[in-house]
C-alpha cells in the first residue's frame, strides 16, 4: 500500500487501480471504462484474428462520431466510405454485445462529450479510449488518457493495461478571469507559456481559484487541451461543481448510492502537503482572448498582439518554426492579429461544443449577421436538443450559419466537412496542424465567443467590445 505519504489526486486514483508492478516499473492497471469510436476497427480485428472475447462487455462503450455525416441524418448514410466506417463500428459492438451510441441513438455525440453527459465518466475512475483527447474526462477527477490500437485490444481482452507511472505536474491559475475570457483562453495561454511539449511525460492537475471557478464544461475544455502540451492526462479535483453536474445523469449512481459515491469523490482531492515534480502558476487577470496564428497550438497570442518576427526569435529553430507557420498560414511578421481576414467559422468539436459553449457563441451572435459562412455542430444530440429548446439554433441560423447534427465534423473532416484549400477558418477546435481541417486549410484556434466575433466582423476580432451592454 502507499502508506501515509501525502498523495496527489493522481496518486490516489492510480494507487487504487494497480494490480501489480513489474520490475521495470510498469504497472498493470484496472481500467474502469473503455470508450471506442470508428477508429477501433484495428483492435477489433486483432480480437477476431485470435478468436478472443471481450472480458468485461459492460465496461466498453462505443460511440459513432468521427465519420458520421452531419446532414441528412435519419436516412441511411449515402457515402459508401462513411457507411462502411460506421457500419464496422456497429457490427463490432453488436458481435461482442457492447453498448453503442450509434448514428441514430438519441444519446449520440462526440465520445468525449457523451461519456460525461451520460454519467459514464465519473470521479476516481480510470478511463481510456483510442483517441488522444480522452484527457477531457479528467475534468471529473478521473485518470483518462488516449491509447494505441494494440492497447485497445489489450483492454478489450483483459480490461487492464500496462502503464508507466507519469510524473506529476501542477498547473495553477489564480485570480479571476476577465469578462469574455473562457477556459479555451486559459488552455491556450497555458500551452503558449509552457510549449507544445511542456508537460511531456506528466500527469497534469489543474488547480487554483480560476480553475475552481470554472464550470464542468470549462474544466473539460481545459483538460481536453492537455494533450496539446504533451501531457499524459489532465485532471481537476472533484468538488461540489462536479457532483452537481453528475446528479441525475443516466448512468450515474442513484439516490443513496449517489450520496455514498459523492462522499468518496470528495475524498479524492490530493493531500495539502502532497508534492509535484513540477509546478507552474498563471495569473488569471493577465489572460486575454487568445488566438493561434501558426501550425501548432503553442503558436498562440492575445488578439491584441502583432504577429512574431522570425528575425527576433530566441534561436534559429524557433525562427524556422515561426517562418514555416506564417508561410503556411499566409501571414507576415508584424501584422496585427485583429486585421487578419477570415473566410469561415466552425463551432464544434470535443473541445468547445457543449451547451455552455453554444450559449457563449450565441450571446455574441444574437441579433447580428455573420459576414462569412460557417458551421455549428453541437457536441451531442442531447446538446443539440437542449440548444434548440433554448432557441440557440435560431440565433445561429438567423446570423447565417448552418446548424447541423453532432459529430467530429470539421474538427478533422473525416466525415467530409472540410475547409477548402487556402481558406482561413476561425475554429473552436483543438488542433491547427497543417491540413487538419482539409488539405491546405488554415486554422485559427479560439474560444466559441471569439469565433462568433470573427463571424460578425469577418476577421480575427476581440470579442470584448461586442459583449459590452450584453448579458
Ligand atoms: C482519429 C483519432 C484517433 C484522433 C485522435 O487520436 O485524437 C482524432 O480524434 C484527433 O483529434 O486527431
Ligand atoms: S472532435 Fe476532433 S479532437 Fe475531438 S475526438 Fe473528434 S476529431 Fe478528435
Amino acid at each position: 500500500m502507499a502508506g501515509d505519504a501525502p498523495r496527489t489526486l493522481f496518486d490516489k486514483v492510480w494507487d487504487t487501480h494497480v494490480v501489480l508492478t513489474r520490475e521495470d516499473g510498469q504497472a498493470l492497471l484496472l481500467i474502469d471504462r473503455h470508450f471506442f469510436h470508428e477508429g477501433s476497427h484495428h483492435a477489433f480485428n486483432q480480437l477476431k484474428a485470435r478468436g478472443a472475447a471481450v472480458a468485461r462487455p459492460s465496461q466498453n462503450i462505443g460511440v459513432a462520431d468521427h465519420y458520421v455525416p452531419t446532414r441528412g441524418r435519419g436516412a441511411p448514410i449515402a457515402d459508401a466510405a462513411l457507411r462502411h466506417m460506421v457500419g464496422q463500428l456497429t457490427e463490432n459492438a453488436a458481435r461482442h454485445g457492447l453498448r453503442l451510441f450509434g448514428l441514430d441513438d438519441p444519446g449520440q455525440g462526440i465520445v468525449h462529450v457523451v461519456g460525461p453527459e451520460q454519467g459514464l465518466t465519473l470521479p476516481g475512475l480510470t478511463i481510456v479510449c483510442g483517441d488522444s483527447h480522452t484527457s477531457t474526462h479528467g475534468a471529473f477527477g478521473a485518470i483518462a488518457f488516449g491509447i494505441g490500437a494494440s492497447e485497445v485490444a489489450h483492454v478489450l481482452m483483459t480490461q487492464t493495461l500496462w502503464q508507466r507511472r507519469p510524473r506529476r505536474m501542477r498547473i495553477a491559475v489564480e485570480g479571476a478571469l476577465g469578462p469574455g475570457i473562457g477556459a479555451k483562453d486559459v488552455a491556450l495561454s497555458v500551452i503558449a507559456r509552457i510549449g507544445a511539449d511542456g508537460a511531456q511525460g506528466h500527469a497534469v492537475e489543474y488547480a487554483g481559484s480560476a480553475v475552481r471557478a470554472l464550470s464542468m464544461e470549462g474544466r473539460m475544455t481545459l483538460c481536453n487541451l492537455s494533450i496539446e502540451c504533451g501531457a499524459r492526462c489532465g485532471m481537476v479535483a472533484p468538488d461540489a461543481t462536479t457532483i452537481d453536474f453528475l446528479r441525475g445523469r443516466r448512468f450515474a449512481p442513484e439516490r443513496a448510492e449517489f450520496a455514498r459515491a459523492a462522499e468518496a469523490w470528495l475524498a479524492l482531492p490530493g493531500d495539502p502537503d502532497a508534492t509535484f515534480d513540477r509546478a507552474v502558476t498563471l495569473d488569471a487577470a493577465e489572460i486575454a482572448p487568445i488566438v493561434t496564428w501558426g501550425v501548432s497550438p503553442e503558436d498562440a497570442l492575445p488578439i491584441t498582439a502583432t504577429l512574431p518576427d522570425p528575425a527576433r526569435a530566441p534561436d534559429p529553430a524557433r525562427a524556422a518554426q515561426i517562418r514555416d507557420g506564417l508561410d503556411y498560414m499566409g501571414l507576415h511578421p508584424g501584422q496585427k492579429l485583429s486585421e487578419v481576414p477570415v473566410d469561415r467559422v466552425f463551432i464544434g468539436s470535443c473541445t468547445n461544443s457543449r451547451i455552455e459553449d453554444l450559449r457563449a457563441a450565441a450571446a455574441v451572435l444574437a441579433g447580428r449577421k455573420a459576414r462569412i459562412p460557417g458551421l455549428v455542430s453541437p457536441g451531442s444530440t442531447p446538446v443539440k436538443r437542449q440548444a434548440e429548446e433554448e432557441g440557440l439554433d435560431r440565433i445561429f441560423r438567423e446570423a447565417g450559419l448552418e446548424w447541423v447534427e453532432s459529430g467530429c465534423s470539421m474538427c478533422v473532416g473525416m466525415n467530409g466537412d472540410l475547409v477548402p484549400a487556402g481558406e482561413r477558418c476561425a475554429s473552436t477546435t483543438n488542433r491547427n496542424f497543417k491540413g487538419r481541417q482539409g488539405k491546405g486549410a488554415r486554422t485559427h484556434l479560439m474560444s466559441p465567443a471569439m469565433v462568433a466575433a470573427a463571424a460578425v466582423t469577418g476577421r480575427l476580432t476581440d470579442v470584448r467590445p461586442l459583449l459590452e451592454g450584453r448579458a
